[in-house]
C-alpha cells in the first residue's frame, strides 16, 4: 500500500471515491536543477523564439515549418531524426525557419497511449516522473544540436517542467475551445498556434487568439510545486492553424480567405499556419505532399497570410500499432501515420522554393 494513500486525515468518506492511487511527483524546480538550461541554450531559445515571432507577425518573410514525428516514443530515434532535420534546416535557412515537432503529450479521441511523458515505457506503467525527465533531456539534446523544438501543451502542469526549452507551442483541436488552455497560452513565453476544432470550426480558433492575447488570473503550480494564483500578461504571438475537420480539408485558397475574414472580424492579425496532416490529409499520410504542394503554390503566388506549415514526418513512413510483446519497427510512428524522411526532404525543398518565389515577387 502506498503510504500516501493511507493518510486519510484530510479526506472524508465523501472524497476520492474514484482515486485508485496517489504517488509523489517531482517538482519542476528539482527537475530543472538536475537538468538546467545553461546560458548557451537559453540564448539559443531566446533567439529562436524571436525568430518564430518575427515570422508569425510577417516581419520575417520566411515560412515557419513545424515538422517531425506525430509523437516521440523513443529518444534515440528522435535524435536520429533531429540530426537529419538539422542538416536540412541549415541548408534551407534563407527560406525556411524549421522547428522540429517534439510532441510528448497526445490528446486522444477516446482512449489510447497518451504520450512519452504519461507513459515513457509504452506499457501502461505511467512512470510520469521518468517521462518528464526524459522529455527534458531530449529537449536539451535537441537544443544543443541547434534545432528549435515545438510541442503541444496539453496538460496544464507539464509546461512548468519543459516550457523553457520550447520555441513554439500548439494548443490542439480538442482543446482550442478550453478556457484553461487559452489562459495557459496567455502566459506562455513562446508563440502559440491554436488549431481549428475537430469539426473544422475556425471561429473557435479566432476566439482563442483573442482570449490568449488577453491577461488572465488563474490557479496553477509554481516551480517549487506550490499552488499559486498566476496573473498573465497575454500572449501577442498567437496564430491559428488550419487542420481541416469532420467536414473536410480547409487548406484551399478559398478556405484561407474565409479564415482570414474571421480573423479580421475578430480584430486580430491575418496570419495563419496550415497543417498538412490530420483532417487536411484525411489522415492519409502521403496526401500531406499534395496539401503542401497546394499551399506552396498559394505562397509562391504571393499569399502572405500563410506564414507556416506543419508536417507529420518520421524516419520511416506510415504507422504501427503498439501491441504488448510485439517489437516496434525503428523510426515508425506509433500514433498518426507520418511521411518518411525520404519524402520529407523534397517536400521541404519545395516549400523553400515557394518561400523564395514569394520573396522575389
Ligand atoms: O495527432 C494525433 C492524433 O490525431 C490525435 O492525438 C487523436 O488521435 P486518436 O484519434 O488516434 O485518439
Ligand atoms: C493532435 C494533433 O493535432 P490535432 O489537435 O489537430 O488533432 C497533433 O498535431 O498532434
Amino acid at each position: 500500500m502506498n503510504p500516501l494513500n493511507e493518510d486519510k486525515a484530510e479526506t472524508t468518506r465523501l472524497e476520492d471515491l474514484r482515486i485508485r492511487q496517489v504517488s509523489p511527483l517531482i517538482s519542476p524546480a528539482l527537475l530543472q536543477h538536475d537538468l538546467p538550461a545553461d546560458a548557451a541554450v537559453q540564448s539559443r531559445i531566446e533567439g529562436w523564439r524571436r525568430a518564430v515571432a518575427d515570422v508569425v507577425h510577417g516581419r520575417d518573410p520566411r515560412l515557419l515549418v513545424v515538422v517531425g514525428p506525430c509523437s516521440i516514443h523513443d529518444s534515440e530515434q528522435a535524435l536520429d531524426y533531429a540530426r537529419k532535420l538539422k542538416a536540412e534546416a541549415d541548408a534551407l535557412q534563407d527560406d525556411l525557419l524549421v522547428v522540429m515537432r517534439v510532441y510528448f503529450e497526445k490528446p486522444r479521441t477516446t482512449v489510447g497511449w497518451k504520450g512519452f511523458i504519461n507513459d515513457p515505457h509504452l506499457d501502461g506503467s505511467f512512470r510520469i516522473n521518468e517521462g518528464l525527465r526524459r522529455a527534458r533531456e531530449l529537449l536539451l539534446a535537441i537544443a544543443r544540436l541547434g534545432l528549435p523544438a515545438g510541442t503541444e501543451f496539453l496538460d496544464l502542469l507539464s509546461p512548468q517542467y519543459i516550457a523553457d526549452l520550447v520555441s513554439w507551442g500548439a494548443i490542439g483541436a480538442r482543446t482550442t475551445e478550453s478556457p484553461s488552455h487559452r489562459q495557459l497560452a496567455s502566459g506562455l513565453s513562446c508563440a502559440i498556434g491554436f488549431k481549428n476544432g475537430t469539426d473544422g470550426g475556425v471561429q473557435m480558433a479566432a476566439d482563442a487568439l483573442v482570449a490568449g492575447g488577453a491577461p488572465h488570473a488563474f490557479m496553477g503550480m509554481t516551480k517549487m510545486g506550490q499552488v499559486a494564483v498566476f496573473e498573465t500578461a497575454g500572449n501577442e504571438d498567437c496564430h491559428i492553424i488550419l487542420r481541416g475537420g469532420s467536414r473536410g480539408p480547409n487548406y484551399s485558397a478559398a478556405d484561407v480567405q474565409a479564415a482570414c475574414a474571421l480573423l479580421a472580424k475578430a480584430g486580430v492579425e491575418q496570419h495563419l499556419m496550415v497543417d498538412c496532416s490530420h483532417a487536411n490529409s484525411s489522415k492519409q499520410y502521403e496526401r500531406q505532399v499534395e496539401v503542401a504542394r497546394d499551399v506552396a503554390a498559394q505562397v509562391a503566388g504571393g499569399e502572405r497570410r500563410i506564414m507556416g506549415l506543419m508536417v507529420e514526418s518520421h524516419l520511416a513512413p506510415g504507422r504501427q500499432d503498439l501491441k504488448p510483446g510485439v517489437p516496434l519497427q525503428y523510426g515508425v510512428s506509433i500514433t498518426d501515420a507520418c511521411l518518411g524522411w525520404d519524402a520529407t526532404q523534397p517536400l521541404l525543398r519545395d516549400l523553400a522554393a515557394a518561400s523564395r518565389a514569394r520573396r522575389g515577387r
